[in-house]
């Protein structure tokens, strides 16, 4: 076990009220870790910070160029301490170290891409319809950012706020989900070593309601990116009307895979498997919703349920493991709710439901991937982001009513659509209200694509250009070449 610390104006230092708090395995519920317990004053004082670096005009007035060189050498720092990284996240999520390492690939990318967009946009200059003037156009930094992540891509997560944040010239104040810090914590030091100046970075960490809230509600940060639930996203976005700060949202998702009856049966079921169980169920994007053409319906379910049986559950660790633990002893009792309630409601559960019984799992957070039929979306079991190993399958019979399913949410994160009929395809792609839709596959993002929600999954979005645009304000700069008098008054 080991004390990490919080990183304020380039100091590394505990809470000012002393509290800490251990951080655990939950494959084993080892204390893996110790980290400071931050509140309000600890993140206070990063603010500050981070208004003073942002102020000082040194950090946001080095070339795109300079900063892209910083940015990259965070990604090269990765790279070299990949190993350690990755191991950190397997520790403290659970998920295996295969998903672990492939988002480190993702993170270094990340980095990369960010570090090469830095000094890409010089401005534009725009036709002016006043004669004698110039009229350009131009992107600043917006100032001091608080940046809030979940503790189910860790790392990844804050990859994505931190790299384009610092690629447009800001002031940071990162502040990662209290159950898995360690990766985070650890790439700020990487961030240190680059030489990036004091203030520019900080890390706070600590319970969401006393730090998330008061980044939220600060007037001096002038831009939040919270990645999370839906319930936490609605209080940043109340806490941040206060100086109408820009907002940033990443929530949740009940994502449909559509399978239609001339898809690529097994490639379809393989994939169906993977949408929803992979990291067990714990990603925003999870394709936790199956819709089945009817006539594939039955054959489809039990070519699930057979494989579903053989999922092997285990330490992240041990190279046979398919699907880790959940995250905690909270969120496993929230996913057994689910399961009760889906019964309840009257789908039918035709897989797992319950902890697994091996003796060698009995200390980590297991739940058996669970599948239930029948389902049809008046239910909470369909509506609801149970964010666990839970599959809901519905029936559809023609296109429309797959489109109109599938669109029956309050969310609209991602979805698919498996056809062999590539008209199909396209036109179901264009119908569904979603931030994200992939054509006969499931779960593929990268740096250079946005990702981000409609409807209630969020506001904004986060990689490709549009992730570096989140966080730049545009100033229009109209100069008059021939300044004349007026002579009004
Ligand atoms: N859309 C995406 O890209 C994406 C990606 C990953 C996770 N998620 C979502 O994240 C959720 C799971 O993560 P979680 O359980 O950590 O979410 P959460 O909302 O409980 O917590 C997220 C973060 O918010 C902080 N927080 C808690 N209360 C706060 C408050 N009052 N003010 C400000 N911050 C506060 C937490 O400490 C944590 O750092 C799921 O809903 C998942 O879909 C979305
Ligand atoms: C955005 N993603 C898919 C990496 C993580 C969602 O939980």
């Amino acid at each position: 076990m080991y004390y990490k610390k919080m990183y304020i104006d380039g100091s590394w230092v505990s809470a000012v009220s002393g509290q800490t708090r251990t951080i655990i395995n939950p494959f084993n519920q080892e204390v893996i870790a110790e980290v400071p317990e931050g509140d309000e004053q600890d993140t206070k004082a990063a603010i500050s910070a981070a208004r003073k670096a942002f102020d000082s005009g040194e950090w946001r007035r080095t070339t795109g160029t300079e900063r892209g060189k910083l940015v990259t050498k965070v990604a090269e720092l990765i790279e070299r301490d990949k190993k350690e990284l990755a191991e950190l996240e397997t520790l403290d999520t659970g998920k295996t170290l295969t998903e672990s390492y492939a988002d480190m690939d993702d993170i270094i990318e990340v980095f990369r891409y960010y570090g090469g967009l830095a000094d890409k946009d010089g401005g534009e200059i725009i036709e002016s319809p006043i004669p004698d003037s110039t009229s350009k156009i131009v992107r600043e930094p917006v100032g001091v950012c608080g940046q809030i992540t979940p503790w189910n891509y860790p790392l990844l997560q804050a990859a994505w706020k931190i790299a384009p944040a610092l690629a447009a010239g800001n002031t940071i104040i990162v502040k990662p989900s209290e159950i898995t810090p360690l990766t985070t914590i650890k790439v700020t030091e990487l961030i240190e070593e680059t030489g990036i100046p004091n203030g520019v970075v900080n890390l706070v960490l600590g319970n969401g309601a006393k730090t998330g809230q008061t980044l939220s509600e600060s007037h001096d940060v002038d831009l939040i990116s919270f990645t999370g639930g839906i319930e936490t996203g609605r209080k940043v976005m109340t806490a941040a009307t206060g100086n109408f700060k820009k907002i940033a949202l990443e929530l949740g998702g009940k994502n449909p895979n559509v399978v239609f009856e001339d898809a690529d049966f097994e490639t379809a079921v393989d994939q169906a498997l993977n949408a929803v169980f992979f990291h067990a169920g714990q990603v925003c994007s999870a394709g936790a919703r199956l819709l089945v053409q009817d006539t594939i319906h039955d054959e489809f379910v039990e070519a699930l349920v057979s494989r579903t049986k053989n999922i092997k559950l285990g330490s992240g660790f041990d190279d046979s493991t398919k699907s880790g633990p959940l995250i905690s002893k909270e969120h496993r009792e929230k996913v057994e709710k689910y399961v009760e309630t889906g019964v309840k409601e009257g789908a039918n559960l035709v897989a797992g439901g319950k902890r697994p019984e091996q003796k060698e799992l009995q200390d980590g957070f297991f739940f058996e991937p669970t599948i239930f039929t029948n389902c049809d979306t008046s239910m909470e079991i369909v509506q609801e982001e149970t964010f666990g190993p839970i599959l809901t399958i519905e029936k559809f019979n023609t296109e429309e009513q797959a489109v109109n399913l599938a669109n029956d949410s309050k969310y609209g994160l991602a979805g698919a659509v498996w056809t062999t009929d590539i008209k199909k395809a396209q036109r179901v792609s264009s119908l569904l209200r979603m931030g994200t839709v992939w054509i006969n596959d499931f779960h593929p993002y990268f740096a250079q694509a946005p990702w981000g929600g409609y409807k209630s999954s969020g506001i904004g979005r986060e990689l490709g250009k549009q992730g570096l645009e989140e966080y730049t304000e545009v100033k229009h700069v109209f100069e008059n070449t021939a300044p004349q008098p007026l002579n009004w008054f």
